[in-house]
């Protein structure tokens, strides 16, 4: 067992590619391993394919997770020294490369984006690998997160982003997050949901946890950003 943080975001990581455990195995162990994280990344290996097996913290399995893919990818280079530049998900194939000592994941094509109302916040949902609902508001250290946060969590399904533009490219988000039930210091897939509804090429995502960068590139979008064995 391993524990990594990438951008905030903590996770536990556990290496079963050469064994197998059950479902209520798995989620027996995040209960027990992930009181201080945000959520747990299994490696496993299917079809000579490495696959990740995403669980939040609250044991609900998720599709996916954006900062979790850019540790796993981490993992299989750094760790099992592994020259892949692929892996299976939940939410597909997810390609990843390594530049300048960042980790760049492409990440899974988005669905088309619903304009919404609820609550009295206008917004955009749409699924990066998992729901996101995209919110901008003037000021995000005002917002109440874990009141309104989780209101609209509840309401939606949804992990909850509250997005403040800062510039043409930047911006600040807080990310309520779904199966962690509370804000994260930052959301992988939350922050592309936000850069692709801002529609920039090349976005600077501020979070409490660091920087990320969202490209928006001709083949899809890319999360870059830190990944830190603590
Ligand atoms: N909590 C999310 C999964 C993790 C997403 C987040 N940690 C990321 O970096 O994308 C959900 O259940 O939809």
């Amino acid at each position: 067992m391993k524990k990594y943080t990438a951008n905030g975001n903590s996770f536990v990581l556990f290496d079963i590619s050469k064994t197998s455990i059950s479902d209520n195995e798995k989620k027996k162990w995040v209960l027990e391993n992930c009181k201080d994280r945000d959520g747990a990344l299994f490696v496993e290996k299917r079809d000579g394919i490495y696959y990740m097996d995403y669980f939040n913290k609250d044991g609900s399995r998720a599709p996916f997770c954006g900062n979790g893919a850019r540790v796993f990818f981490y993992y299989l280079q750094n760790e099992k020294k592994e020259n892949v530049s692929k892996f299976l998900t939940d939410a597909g194939l997810v390609f990843g490369k390594i530049y300048n000592g960042k980790i760049l994941i492409k990440m899974p094509k988005p669905s088309i984006a619903q304009k919404i109302k609820i609550e009295n916040f206008s917004g955009y949902l749409l699924k990066v690998g998992v729901p996101h609902f995209v919110t901008f508001v003037d000021n995000v250290d005002k917002i109440m997160i874990n009141n309104i946060g989780k209101k609209l969590r509840k309401k939606l399904n949804a992990n909850i982003n509250f997005v403040q533009k800062l510039s043409k490219n930047t911006i600040k988000v807080r990310t309520f997050e779904r199966g962690v039930e509370g804000e994260t210091l930052s959301c992988g897939s939350g922050s592309t949901a936000s850069a692709i509804i801002l529609n920039e090429n090349k976005v600077k995502v501020i979070t409490k946890g660091g920087i990320l960068y969202v490209h928006i590139l001709n083949d899809g979008f890319y999360l870059e950003g830190g990944v830190e064995n603590v």
